[in-house]
């Protein structure tokens, strides 16, 4: 302490002064929904203020997609040198060093950093404050030493890993996606509770880096899938030796570090180390949601022009609920640009939003399932159009024969598209841009693929739309006959 201080002085303990900043859109958090806005938004002149809490780049960059797709691609390496008797290449036990492969992960997420980083948005202009943001009341946010006021708010503030109240979970350790990645030490047994895709991505990029799996899921695994597209990647999970458990809520979990036991309705389940994967809690804690008048339940509430119910506050990525994926964070980023920068309206769609999960072989899905399609249109409405990937060529000739894609057609029209199979989350960019642009089956019929793609299946699928109308037609064969009798 001052010893000149006088008790007057002591008493009167003065708050730092806060700085007032007026700004004409105030983004919060710098994940891909708030980066993708704040990057357009200050590049087309709008004075851009952001916020982020955390880590620049949030949940894609440091704790989701990136280090994910990076220890699947270590996973993959691994299998690939286990696999190798086919094609006349001696299979060998891969020495996996888990702890060089987590190295693999961050240096990834090293090199992408840049892209995300603070110094790259003040480049564009941006003033970045490295604080959480609080709403005080409908147009002002306060963050640190900071009081923003700001013509429009963007609430990207994204979600985290939902740890459900089981009783003993508190009392033993256990893995999130937040921390996962930074593990060193090597699970000898890993269980996973949730077969969604995070479980599944997860548990087999650790069984093929040499772990003990099993996954304990509530329903059913990859459940938000076609149930027929999912099986195809869950026979070769559990081929690969992942241990699947279905229909088993977990209950309760007991034990201590190195041994946890999960006990389930279908019995009890014990391993070296727990990851918890059941799903995403949307953040919205921090930000004293009521002072602004926004509404929301577990999610922000939003309409289909992502406002909330404050009419100068937006919520896009995963706090507005709905699909949660990086893709859809900067889609709706875009969209949002519209009404804050121009004034004009603007809608989110989600009929065209595809996603895959990056299991081997891969999973993915644009528009509706069959499942859905029957629902929403009527079963004698829609058409299934399939095409197996054991008769493509190139599939044959990789070695990756496995799966299907699966084409839902209404009208001429494709509304849904699924793929189990090599390189599915590639594949279904064809279908998005179907979807997205809702062009006729014919369209990708009458693309010429390179052969001998891949991509072929897709338009095999779309060929097998015109087998009815053109191979098994009367009508079609009598005319071609009669043709044929009259042409010189
Ligand atoms: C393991 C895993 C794998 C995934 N893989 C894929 C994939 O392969 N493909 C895909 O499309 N999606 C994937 N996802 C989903 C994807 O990561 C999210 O959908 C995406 O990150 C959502 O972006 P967002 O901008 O809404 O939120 P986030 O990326 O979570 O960003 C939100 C940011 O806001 C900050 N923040 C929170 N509160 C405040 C506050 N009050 N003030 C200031 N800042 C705040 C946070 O710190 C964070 O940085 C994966 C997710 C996980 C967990
Ligand atoms: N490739 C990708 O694009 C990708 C990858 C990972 C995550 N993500 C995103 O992250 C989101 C969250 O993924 P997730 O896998 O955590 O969630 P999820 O909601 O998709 O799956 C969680 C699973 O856990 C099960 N479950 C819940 N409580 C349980 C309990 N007590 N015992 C046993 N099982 C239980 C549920 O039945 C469900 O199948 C995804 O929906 C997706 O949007 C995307």
């Amino acid at each position: 302490m001052n010893m000149q201080t006088t008790p007057d002085e002591m008493l009167t303990v003065k708050e730092p002064a806060m700085e007032e900043i007026k700004t004409d859109v105030l983004v919060i958090g710098a994940g891909s929904g708030g980066l993708s806005f704040a990057a357009g938004a200050s590049q087309m002149g709008a004075d851009v203020t952001l916020l982020e809490g955390h880590k620049m780049g949030g949940d894609c960059l440091n704790f989701g997609c990136v280090p994910s797709k990076a220890l699947i691609a270590a996973g993959k390496q691994a299998q690939a040198m286990r696999t190798g008797q086919k094609f006349g290449v001696t299979p060998v036990m891969p020495e996996v060093s888990y702890a060089e492969a987590k190295q693999h992960v961050h240096k990834v997420i090293e090199t992408i950093a840049p892209v995300d980083s603070q110094e790259r948005f003040e480049g564009f202009g941006v003033r970045v404050i490295r604080e959480y943001g609080r709403f005080v009341d409908k147009d002002t946010v306060e963050a640190g030493a900071y009081r923003i006021k700001a013509r429009r708010v963007v609430i990207a503030t994204g979600s985290s890993p939902f740890v459900p109240p089981i009783p003993g979970l508190d009392d033993v350790p256990y893995e999130t996606n937040e921390t996962i990645f930074d593990l060193m030490e090597q699970p000898a047994h890993l269980i996973v509770v949730g077969g969604g895709p995070i479980g599944m991505e997860m548990a087999q990029a650790h069984v093929r880096l040499g772990c003990k799996v099993t996954v304990i899921e509530g329903g059913k695994a990859l459940g938000k899938d076609d149930p027929e597209m999912a099986e195809v990647v869950l026979k070769r999970l559990r081929a690969e030796g992942v241990e699947i458990i279905e229909g088993a809520q977990a209950e309760r979990v007991s034990g201590a570090a190195g041994a946890v036991t999960v006990h389930t309705s279908q019995g009890d389940y014990s391993g070296t180390h727990l990851l918890m994967a059941v799903g995403r809690k949307a953040n919205i804690d921090r930000l004293n949601l009521d002072a602004a008048g926004i509404k929301h339940d577990r999610a922000i509430r939003v309409g289909a022009d992502l406002r909330t119910t404050n009419k100068k506050v937006y919520a896009i990525g995963d706090v507005a609920g709905g699909f949660q994926f990086t893709h859809v964070a900067g889609y709706h980023g875009a969209t949002v640009i519209r009404p804050i920068l121009f004034g004009l309206p603007a809608k989110a769609r989600t009929d065209h939003i595809p996603w895959a999960t990056y299991t081997e072989p891969e999973l993915a899905q644009v528009g509706l399932t069959e499942a859905q399609a029957i629902k929403a249109h009527g079963k004698h409405a829609v058409e299934v159009l399939r095409f197996p990937y054991h008769e493509n060529d190139r599939a044959i000739a990789e070695g990756k024969t496995e799966g299907l894609i699966k084409v839902m057609v209404v009208k001429g029209r494709p509304v849904g598209a699924s793929i189990a199979g090599e390189k599915a989350g590639e594949l279904i960019g064809l279908w998005a841009l179907v979807l997205a642009n809702k062009l006729k089956i014919g369209a990708v019929a009458a693309m010429v693929a390179p052969y001998p793609t891949l991509g072929e299946i897709s338009k095999r699928a779309a060929g097998q739309y015109y087998v009815p109308r053109l191979f098994e037609n009367e009508t079609v064969k009598r005319v071609v006959r009669f043709v044929q009798k009259v042409l010189p």
